[in-house]
């Protein structure tokens, strides 16, 4: 596996800051070893436990003494900005001085685990500390074992575990957003909300920039070859050998001839070749002499307007979408990017919320149809079983989706979607098998292109997610957990061709709690605040409220279990009865992390 960097600059880290009672001459000593022993135990879980988007392991720094002190905090805060520290988890065993020893850095996420100890009271500085966090606005985690530990212990226990990884994950992916640029590489597709660029929510809300070009980019670069034609070459002989072309569903008089489908495959690998070097820039366009070129515009994530008006003349986005989305490509398996079909800049921004929290590829797709068991019945003459048995929603992309949504990857079994350093070799080459690459639908893309025809294994744990605007409010997250389900192929198939065959499926189910967005999986449908979503494998509602939570955005729709939301403790100070409402209060109160 090589390991990449994509973006100028280190990784962000995550600094440890063990923090003590600085009374010596007795007890600071006494408590020296353990909170030291406790940090080191900290940042060998986290590391042990946590991946850059690259593969590498999450690095930890841990201050160079324990906080006794404004001094010793200050120092640390010092080291950790010269470190690139992008969260921080405050831990001790013992009473501390919580406005003297706190972590005062407003836009680094913070947690504190308060070990629960009964020799000395390493709960009672969490409480302490948590409430002056809450006094000065300045939110933290709080993170507090059930169980008493002795105070040599410097083991973590499981319930702690699990929230130092759901806090350092989310605390991470935020890190990871800042300065990043989300690049709009054209404008508004039709219309749609999402296409708008609102930069305040990046800016504020993200600590993100936005980045634009001109479609006429994508024609200079065609035109004048700027681009890596070695690698063109190399990609074209992949395409041909790994690339299946799928039926033409087009009437005859609306097909493409053969020479222009063959200039469409060319056209596309070259379109992705350039959408790539214009999100991360590409050192080789500096030895052809296009130094300005090489240096990219430092996407994270990037949309590509498409329809229309490109792809009224050119070939579609699709193959470019789906190969930069994917955790492969000519050059083997590697981080997968996030390209937003029809420059849907909030659904990019949900595709990166669930990449960085998962390090896997996210998969985009419209929220297309609500098919009830009786429609199914009436179209198909067939009843819908098993998890689909109280309705599906249909998920289906207008051309592009990762194949890594095809549920090619396994695990103990099971289809999955992993980081791109466990997928095999045979797993790529099942994920192309089972693609059909189509010709475009050329009624609504005259200029042609391969659309990406897969269907997603059922029975793989997903979780499908959006940001929406609301003016007054800014960004809410809705989010739902359920499953790819498997439906018969001749179901399937006469549902799928009512709409278009050529495009992406997934059969989703929402897991329903009863009430609600979801009382049924009508009503989770009906609840959906825009036409697209974003596919996540494994169910990661927990940390995507997390994430939320850091970056104060509100959700107003989720299925995840009450146990499992973990949110600053501040959040409990505007109703603990009423969670959603408190998030509301909570997110209202403090505003965007970094306006
Ligand atoms: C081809 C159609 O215009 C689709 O692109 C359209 O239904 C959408 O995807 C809207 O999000
Ligand atoms: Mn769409």
């Amino acid at each position: 596996m090589t390991t990449e960097h994509r973006y100028y600059g280190n990784l962000p880290k995550i600094g440890i800051r063990p923090t003590i009672d600085g009374r010596r001459k007795g007890v600071r000593e006494s408590l020296e070893d353990i909170t030291m022993n406790l940090a080191k135990a900290v940042a060998s879980f986290l590391s042990e436990n946590m991946n850059y988007y690259n593969g590498e392991p999450v690095e930890c720094v841990i201050a160079d003494t324990t906080i006794g002190g404004v001094a010793e905090a200050s120092k640390t805060a010092e080291k950790f900005k010269k470190e690139g520290v992008g969260v921080s988890i405050t831990v001790t065993p013992s009473w501390c001085y919580g406005s003297e020893t706190m972590d005062m850095d407003r836009t680094i996420p913070k947690a504190v685990w308060g070990f629960n100890g009964s020799d000395r009271p390493g709960g009672v500085y969490l409480a302490a500390v948590l409430a002056a966090h809450n006094q000065k606005g300045l939110p933290a985690f709080g993170i507090y074992g059930k169980d008493v530990q002795d105070l040599d212990d410097d083991s973590i226990p499981e319930d702690v575990q699990e929230k130092l990884l759901r806090f350092a994950k989310a605390g991470l992916a935020a890190a990871m957003m800042k300065d990043k640029s989300y690049l709009s590489m054209g404008s508004v597709s039709m219309g749609i909300g999402g296409s708008m660029v609102n930069e305040d929510f990046f800016q504020d809300y993200l600590g993100m920039r936005n980045e634009y070009i001109d479609m006429t980019e994508f024609v200079r670069r065609l035109n004048e070859e700027i681009y890596d034609k070695d690698e063109f070459a190399k990609a074209l002989d992949w395409v041909r050998e790994n690339c299946k072309e799928g039926p033409d569903n087009n009437p005859d008089d609306f097909k493409r001839s053969r020479q222009q489908k063959e200039q469409d495959w060319e056209t596309n690998i070259k379109m992705t070749l350039i959408a790539r070097d214009l999100m991360i820039g590409n050192p080789k366009l500096a030895e052809m002499g296009y130094e300005e070129e090489a240096e990219g515009h430092h996407a994270i994530v990037a949309g590509f307007q498409g329809q229309r008006q490109w792809t009224d003349h050119f070939p579609n986005g699709d193959f470019m979408e789906t190969i930069l989305n994917t955790s492969f490509d000519w050059n083997g398996t590697r981080a997968p990017f996030l390209v937003a079909t029809e420059n849907d800049t909030l659904n990019g921004a949900t595709m990166l919320f669930g990449h960085l929290l998962t390090n896997t590829a996210q998969v985009f797709a419209d929220v297309r149809t609500y098919w009830s068991p009786e429609a199914v019945k009436r179209v198909t003459g067939q009843t819908l079983t098993g998890k689909a048995e109280n309705g599906i929603i249909h998920l289906l992309n207008s051309g592009a989706a990762a194949l890594d949504g095809t549920g090619e990857q396994m695990k103990d079994g099971s289809p999955v979607i992993k980081p791109y350093w466990e997928i095999t070799d045979e797993e790529v080459k099942k994920m192309l098998d089972s693609t059909l690459w189509r010709p475009a639908s050329t009624d609504y893309f005259r200029g042609g292109g391969w659309s990406t025809d897969i269907l997603t294994k059922g029975g793989m744990p997903v979780t499908i997610a959006r940001i929406n605007l609301v003016k007054g409010i800014g960004p809410v997250l809705q989010i739902a957990e359920g499953y790819s389900v498997d439906i018969p192929e001749e179901v399937h198939h006469t549902l799928d061709d009512r709409t278009d065959p050529t495009w992406p499926t997934t059969w989703f189910v929402p897991n329903l709690t009863g009430d609600g967005a979801f009382k049924d999986v009508y009503s989770v449908m009906n609840n959906w605040g825009s036409n697209h979503c974003s596919m996540s494998y494994d169910h990661i509602g927990s940390d995507l409220i997390t994430l939320a939570s850091i970056l104060r955005i509100p959700v107003n729709m989720h299925n995840v279990s009450e146990e499992k939301i973990f949110r600053p403790s501040a959040w409990e100070m505007f109703g603990t009865k009423d969670q959603e409402g408190a998030d509301y209060r909570s997110c209202q109160n403090f505003g965007p992390l970094y306006r």
